[in-house]
């Protein structure tokens, strides 16, 4: 075949380097970007072949999301916006790893084990990140695509969630929306415009908001967000890419894990802080109070608050529609009970990993997902939309349920379902506190998050550890799930679990009690366990303090 030919000539332009071997992993292939150039156009190849196997317009993101700048990455978007099917991430993998001469016939592999029509025409989206690396590896996977003879429209710097809304877009032939970038804003602040119109006697003092951009492409774009928002909204950008690095000492990772407000922004008590991560996929708020004490409201309170207020709706709607409420363990206890206790709504909780959340979610009716680091969004059934929508249209319906109806109509509007997005979550947020009149300190007391720590242990083998249960219980080494069982009894209000990251060669460490100093003992204890059953390695883990 002419175009096989092509792909040898050009891949020889983007030699791997031999020996190397990386893995499709939670979020896509992520390395250093010296290490790269291959992989994205091996990427384009087969985004190529998943375009004719789905007949679909297929999208690829290159990005690290909130890895430090030097590293860089590539995600695949499936064509209703999701995450790349996981029977595919082995293909990946295979591609990536092929060396030079194995190309072709890696290739075959894939067209034959899925009965690819080769002549089925071919469709790919690229976007990128800000990184200085970006341009030349998203020209790679240009490369890729057109050496294979796809067609490609490369939408330049984009945000993640940006780039999964187009190809949703383009595939449900504009019933999502437009595919362009404008028209993501238009479609966003019109839904956000009308639900603050529900607001009544907003000040601009209660308008305001201070964005940490993470030095990112969440910054370029907010900034071009706002000019479409008519004021509804005063935004101040912080690191917004002008002058400092990405990532670094800033974002929504930085503050989820450091527990602190990021540099390069000043919090003044009262104010409304947030921040995005590198991509703008995920989001978190803060505060400093009166005593100048730092509040995180995580992507746990973020849940809280939107079911809430979506359960509110739907009550005042008279709509019977089942909400539900998907977690991983690593949410705070105190958000579970709460949400399952006080707001008598269905928590599930799932493996961590957005695409694990997502698929929880697609069971409800309303489904709401968040990872405790911010990164989630609200999947409406089609069922669910279209009730809304009659009952929007509704002549015979009184005035409140009317309002309601509304009101969830330009919810729908504002969220992106397709997958967790920082720009869309914030309008989301800032449109229900305006539309309750709640300060972020009223927020935060909704309910108290219980002192928590998260804890990194070097193993020799982290896949010694295997889990059950949501990844809340070992099963594997023998003798682990007993130890963490004997020390969390000593504790009051503990929990704690342990399960091999997706992304980092560690054994992550997760405690929570009923104060800090418990917290941070247990897991101590818990790491040294892990450091002692299942083979750790370099020096034992010490206390904290
Ligand atoms: C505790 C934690 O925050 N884990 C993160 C992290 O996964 P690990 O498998 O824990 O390394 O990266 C994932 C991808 O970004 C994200 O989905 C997940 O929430
Ligand atoms: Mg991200």
């Amino acid at each position: 075949m002419a175009q096989f030919e092509e792909v040898s000539k050009q891949s020889i332009l983007h030699p791997k380097p031999a020996g190397l071997a990386l893995q499709y992993g939670t979020a896509g292939f992520r390395s250093n970007s010296i290490h790269l150039d291959h992989i994205m156009f091996r990427m384009g190849l087969l985004a190529v072949l998943r375009s004719k196997k789905t007949k679909s317009t297929i999208g690829i993101m290159v990005t690290a999301s909130h890895n430090p700048e030097e590293d860089n990455g590539v995600k695949l978007v499936d064509p209703m916006g999701e995450m790349l099917a996981a029977t595919w991430e082995s293909y990946a993998t295979m591609l990536a790893n092929a060396e030079q001469e194995e190309l072709i016939s890696a290739l075959n592999e894939i067209i034959e084990k899925e009965g690819i029509d080769k002549s089925q025409e071919a469709s790919v989206f690229v976007g990128k990140d800000t990184r200085s690396s970006s341009a030349s590896l998203s020209q790679a996977v240009l490369d890729g695509v057109h050496a294979l003879g796809g067609h490609s429209k490369d939408y330049g710097l984009v945000t993640t969630p940006q780039l999964h809304y187009m190809v949703c877009c383009k595939n449900t032939q504009g019933k999502y929306g437009d595919a362009t970038v404008e028209g993501y804003y238009k479609k966003l602040c019109q839904a956000f415009t009308q639900l603050v119109g529900n607001a009544s006697n907003c000040t601009d003092d209660q308008k305001h908001l201070c964005v940490d951009g993470a030095n990112g492409i969440g910054a370029l774009k907010l900034r071009e967000m706002i000019s479409h928002l008519n004021k509804g909204l005063q935004v101040t950008i912080f690191n917004d890419g002008s002058k400092g690095k990405l990532n670094h000492q800033c974002g929504a990772d930085f503050v989820k894990v450091q527990q602190k407000t990021p540099t390069g922004i000043q919090v003044n008590p009262g104010d409304r802080c947030c921040s995005f991560d590198g991509d703008a996929d995920r989001i978190v708020y803060y505060f400093a109070d009166s005593q100048q004490v730092f509040h995180l409201l995580d992507g746990d309170k973020i849940a809280t608050l939107i079911s809430t207020f979506l359960k509110e709706l739907l009550i005042q709607a008279g709509l019977n529609l089942k909400i539900a409420v998907v977690q991983t363990a690593y949410a705070n206890g105190s958000s579970t009970d709460y949400l399952e206790n006080t707001m008598n709504v269905t928590v599930r909780c799932t493996k961590t990993g957005v695409k694990h959340l997502h698929h929880a979610a697609l069971e409800f009716d309303v489904g709401v997902y968040f990872e405790a680091n911010g990164h989630g969004t609200v999947l409406f059934s089609k069922a669910a939309e279209d009730k809304i929508q009659q009952l929007a249209q509704d002549s015979r319906i009184d005035d409140e349920r009317k309002r309601a109806a509304l009101m969830l109509q330009s919810t729908i509007n504002v969220i992106n379902q397709t997958v967790g997005d920082a720009l869309s979550d914030m309008l989301l947020i800032e449109a229900i506190l305006a539309i309750k009149g709640m300060t972020v300190e009223q927020w935060d007391r909704i309910y108290t998050d219980l002192p928590n720590r998260q804890l990194k242990v070097k193993v020799s083998d982290r896949r010694v550890i295997d889990t059950t249960d949501a990844e809340r219980r070992a099963v594997s080494p023998a003798g682990l799930q007993e130890a963490i069982d004997n020390l969390v009894k000593t504790y009051r209000k503990a929990r704690s679990f342990v399960r091999p990251s997706g992304t980092e060669d560690v054994v992550r460490v997760y405690a929570e009690a009923d104060t800090q100093e418990s917290a941070d003992a247990l897991a101590h204890e818990v790491s040294l366990a892990v450091y002692r059953l299942a083979g750790g390695v370099g020096e034992e883990p010490k206390p904290l303090h």
